[in-house]
């Protein structure tokens, strides 16, 4: 057996089983050893059949007594029944549906039984127990790997089919030195692998997954350092005396003094352009701090020196708002603005995509369409994406193709925990917006059980009445199989009463994007008073004169997702709510809501959110483009970062090409795989 032979090489695996493992991503045999257990059990045999308490699970040794019997319950239900004796005591073991198990163990026999022992009518038994004969052994304690399966594979199929494979002892590639693993005190490989699978003790475990999380860390940020590395450009702009007097006038044309935060950021895009390096930075800059303005502001400056930019952004109800604000902005001095959608009329597009080609249109703002491959440019000078979480490394790249080596700026309301930043980010440079505009009331957090919903809609009325406006959010468009309130019903039931009077739209992600976009559009002019959505409005929509947004099963949403959608109020000078109903009574998710109750920072909140859920679903690596780590947890490996940054710098140090270029193959391999 070698590590790259299919799976077929393992008994017991026909062409059945191996569909399934396939469905799990186990093709070949190494396939199988870096399918690691999410989680272990632990067995242990017990003295005293006395010490149980009824409903544990615990191994029992014992001798069966008889040779067992099968009796009919009903219908096609049978119990295989027998009775054993041991150290422990007297007991039964029963199985449901196994006749056949009457001619598979033998009386007098010794086994080891693992399972869930009851007590019925005064006697012990463990109900459909897993066995091994004495002879197969069984230490007093024994750890075994729990796996995630898919239906029609075992646990019991994938233990097997790593044991056979752990047992050929095959070879595992190693590519850090015995000084590197003694300095840092690591496990082998090779070592690491089989502990992992099959563990003695929790130490080992602990053992065997820090060294396979070293190995993860390693990579990524090996990975990153090569982004990083081609990150040369050509276009260097030297902005004079003269272009900063043309800011400056741009600037003083706009209807509001940029906020301190606001002017360090252009000050520091201004910097990176002297450089010799291509720009590569994330604006982070919590919901409503203004991150528009600052993209327009480095497009003006790059419409100076003659280059063209470009806008991607997640929706197309944002890449239109973007349009109808920046064009406000630059559009006074002489920059044509053009949108790049998907189903814009052939002859819309094709103007555009010739305007882009010769030069004459200086900014283009769209969607994903902007990637496809008859997108051309004159000179693309600036990629900015809004909202990159939704972007993967991937698209990322496809846009930068678009123009030779340009500059990126990547703006994100969510804020990345510093470890990840730190960890992950190694190729974008990082600032903060950290002001707010001035004027704005911080918006009230309220948690409330859903019987006071029509205290709600009561309050949300008077804010009609007010002539502002209000969003409704919930979790699923129609109705499911779970409690959850769903947009489309909540809307005709709200249409049919309290709201019969108001102007009341729906919109979800379902609907055409023409309709969606007529929706919102109306909304945002105050054609509609209340907005009863999906999470559709989470990013960026600006509409400053709505002032409640009232979340339904709050608990179902990420602590992001809700911070997001509350920044859509609040965005004008007027009082605003946020009201989170839910009806929920798991106090994990009532203390993730009061979390919001207190802060409206969204670095606080993003900080908070990571402690208590962890950087996986805050994150959601896949979103980003990025291989998910099998074993790293960001939030608690903070130690082994820096270790795998020592590993790493010391494979550099030591002129480790081959070793390295290996590791960034692997890196760009799982990319690739991402779908
Ligand atoms: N310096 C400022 N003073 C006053 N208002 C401002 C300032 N900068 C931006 N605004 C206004 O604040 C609102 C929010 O700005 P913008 O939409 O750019 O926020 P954002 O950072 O993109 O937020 P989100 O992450 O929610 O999309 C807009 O209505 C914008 O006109």
């Amino acid at each position: 057996m070698n590590r790259y032979e299919t799976i077929r090489r393992i008994k017991g695996i026909g062409e059945k089983k191996e569909t399934l493992y396939h469905r799990l991503g186990i093709f070949n045999i190494n396939d199988l050893l870096y399918y690691y257990p999410w989680d272990y059990e632990s067995r242990e045999v017990i003295d005293s059949l006395d010490e149980v308490i009824p409903g544990d699970k615990w191994v029992v040794k014992g001798t069966l007594m008889d040779s067992g019997i099968v009796k009919r319950i009903r219908g096609n239900l049978s119990i295989t029944r027998f009775s054993c004796k041991g150290e422990a005591g007297v007991f039964d073991v029963a199985w449901f549906n196994i006749p056949y198990l009457k001619n598979t163990l033998r009386k007098n026999s010794t086994y080891y039984f693992y399972g869930k022992i009851q007590k019925k009518f005064g006697r012990y038994v463990l109900e459909n127990p897993e066995f091994k004969h004495e002879k197969e052994g069984q230490n007093n304690r024994e750890i075994l790997p729990k796996y995630s399966l898919t239906k029609g594979l075992t646990q019991k199929d994938l233990r097997k089919a790593v044991a056979d494979v752990l047992d050929q002892k095959l070879e595992v590639e190693e590519y850090l030195e015995d000084s590197l693993l003694r300095e840092h005190d690591l496990l082998g490989k090779g070592d690491a692998i089989y502990k992992i699978h099959r563990p003695k003790s929790k130490d080992e475990v602990i053992g065997a997954r820090r060294r396979l999380v070293i190995d993860e860390l390693v990579e990524i940020q090996a990975g990153f350092k090569y982004f990083k590395s081609l990150n040369k450009t050509k276009i260097r702009l030297n902005v004079d005396r003269e272009d900063e007097g043309k800011i400056e006038a741009l600037k003083s044309s706009l209807p509001f003094v940029l906020t301190k935060g606001q002017q360090e950021v252009v000050g520091t895009i201004l910097d990176d352009l002297k450089k010799r390096k291509r720009m590569n930075r994330l604006i982070q800059g919590d919901v409503g701090s203004g991150k528009t303005v600052v993209a327009a502001l480095a497009q003006y400056i790059f419409f100076l020196k003659g280059y063209q930019s470009v806008i991607m952004a997640p929706t197309e109800i944002l890449a239109r708002q973007h349009e109808k604000t920046i064009k406000a902005f630059l559009e006074p001095f002489g920059i044509k603005v053009a949108l790049v959608v998907g189903g814009m009329k052939k002859n819309d597009r094709k103007a555009v995509l010739e305007g882009l080609k010769d030069g004459t249109c200086h900014l283009a703002i769209g969607t994903h369409a902007i990637i496809q491959s008859d997108t051309e440019f004159f000179n693309l000078g600036l990629v900015i994406t809004d909202e990159q979480h939704r972007f993967g490394v991937e698209q990322r790249s496809k846009l930068m193709k678009k123009g030779s080596s340009p500059h990126v700026l990547v703006m994100s309301a969510t804020p990345i925990p510093r470890t990840i930043s730190h960890a992950l980010y190694g190729d974008l440079d990082v600032s903060t917006i950290n002001t707010m505009p001035k004027g704005r009331k911080a918006i009230r957090t309220h948690c409330i059980k859903k019987s006071r919903l029509k205290k709600v809609y009561g309050f949300i009325l008077e804010e009609i009445q007010k002539k502002r406006q209000a969003f409704i959010v919930c979790p699923e468009i129609e109705q499911g199989e779970n409690e959850n309130v769903s947009a489309s019903e909540l809307y005709k039931d709200l249409i049919d009463s309290v709201f019969s009077e108001t102007k009341v739209a729906l919109v979800h992600g379902k609907m055409r994007a023409d309709k969606k976009e007529e929706t919102m559009g109306k909304f945002s002019r105050g054609e509609i008073d209340v907005l009863v959505s999906t999470t559709v409005v989470e990013v960026g929509i600006d509409v400053p004169n709505a002032t409640v947004m009232l979340i339904m099963d709050a608990d179902r949403f990420g602590l992001a997702t809700l911070h997001q959608l509350r920044g859509r109020v609040g965005r004008g000078s007027y009082e605003s709510w946020c009201i989170l109903a839910t009806d929920t009574s798991n106090e994990k998710s009532l203390e993730r809501l009061r979390v919001l109750e207190t802060s409206n920072d969204g670095f606080e909140i993003a900080q908070r959110d990571f402690e208590l859920r962890g950087p996986g679903d805050y994150f959601g690596f896949k979103q980003h483009g990025l291989p998910e780590f099998k074993l790293t947890d960001l939030s608690r490996d903070e130690k082994e970062i820096e270790t795998a940054k020592k590993i790493l710098d010391t494979l550099v140090d030591n002129n480790k090409t081959e070793t390295i270029e290996k590791i960034i193959q692997s890196f760009k391999k799982k990319i690739d795989n991402i779908d």
